[in-house]
């Protein structure tokens, strides 16, 4: 272990040795140890215990950057001495290489690749899947204090609501509404529930180590240098007092807008359309009965009026989602 004194550069480290960085530890004179486990997988450990074990992710698809400079920001000003951590903290960036290539993987999707669905290939992203999988898991038993997870994304698409959240499948357990209240207070939108298990990292915490855990979508992929960081001021104020350990909590939601997954459209074969125009955004909303995609032995029409579509793509293996469809819920979070 080098416990050289110079100052941790989060981000630029990594980038700079996407494959293998190696392990170290960094001392703050207020006791907080930063420990830099291995590529992009670095362990904040304040010098009391804190009430909440927090795993903040980025970078999980390598041409997402805007997650990427927030969580530098936040590395950064932990280092300066500007930014006091109280809880336990974990900082993942995903898929380093992907990031220096900017591009969403190298091999394949690492965001299907987590709750063990790695194990049937040997790419680069499914070694990266189990190594994640390994250290979130130490991370998240070293103690007994509730598990909060934020796995921060940018869209391919523009979206006609800018920053949502996707709630995983919660199988037998129910959604957080003092969650939700932070998720608003971060500016965040809208939340969508989502209905199956999936290969997600955000699914994998909140199933596993039972977390309360959240995909967050913060605005359009751009490249480095070109996101307006002002526009993430929100979120970046939200982790910054989950890791100071000043958020309590305690709001509820209030104007937040909530949508069901209806429809988790797979692409079934090489003949997969989607019918929505290319420059159309995500959540734009269509009539009952339109098609919005089709395959061998398939089609996909709205089934009810309202329906709207999220994270359309053709260009994924077959098998794997190529769309959301989602609808107004009325659950309400607040009971
Ligand atoms: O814009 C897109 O099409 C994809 C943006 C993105 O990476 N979204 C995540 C969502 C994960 C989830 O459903 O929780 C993904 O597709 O992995
Ligand atoms: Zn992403």
């Amino acid at each position: 272990m080098n416990f050289s004194v110079k100052p941790m550069r989060f981000l630029a480290d990594t980038l700079a040795q996407p494959n293998e960085t190696p392990a170290r530890e960094q001392l703050l004179p207020d006791g907080t140890t930063l420990r830099l486990l291995d590529t992009g997988l670095l362990r904040v450990s304040p010098s009391q215990p804190g009430t909440h074990r927090v795993l903040i992710s980025c970078g999980i698809h390598g041409n997402e950057t805007a997650p990427m400079e927030i969580v530098d920001a936040i590395v950064g000003d932990i280092v300066a001495g500007e930014l006091t951590v109280n809880n336990e903290l974990l900082i993942v960036i995903g898929n380093p290489p992907a990031a220096v290539a900017a591009e969403r993987f190298i091999e394949e999707n690492l965001n299907r690749l987590f709750s063990g669905k790695h194990q049937s290939s040997r790419s680069l992203e499914s070694l990266r899947a189990a190594q994640i999988e390994q250290v979130t898991e130490a991370f998240f038993t070293a103690g007994d204090e509730p598990r909060l997870h934020y796995d921060l994304h940018t869209a391919i698409r523009g979206s006609q609501i800018e920053k949502f959240a996707v709630y995983p499948y919660l199988h037998s357990r129910t959604w957080s509404a003092p969650q939700i209240g932070f998720l608003e207070q971060c500016g965040i939108e809208a939340v969508l529930f989502s209905k199956q298990p999936s290969g997600t990292y955000s699914y994998h915490t909140s199933h596993l180590h039972e977390a309360d855990s959240f995909t967050i979508e913060l605005g359009k992929v751009r490249q480095f240098g070109d996101n307006d960081m002002t526009n993430f001021s929100a979120i970046s104020a939200g982790l910054r007092r989950v890791i100071a350990g000043q958020e309590l909590f305690k709001q509820t939601p209030k104007s937040i807008k909530l949508f069901a997954v209806v429809e988790e459209v797979i692409k079934r074969s090489e003949a997969f359309q989607l019918h929505i125009p290319a420059e159309a955004k995500n959540f734009t909303e269509y009539p009952k009965g339109s098609l919005l995609a089709s395959d061998e032995g398939y089609e996909y029409r709205t089934q009810q009026d309202g329906e709207r579509f999220v994270f359309p793509i053709t260009n994924v293996p077959p098998g794997q989602r190529a769309m959301l469809v989602v609808a107004p819920t009325e659950l309400d979070p607040i009971d």
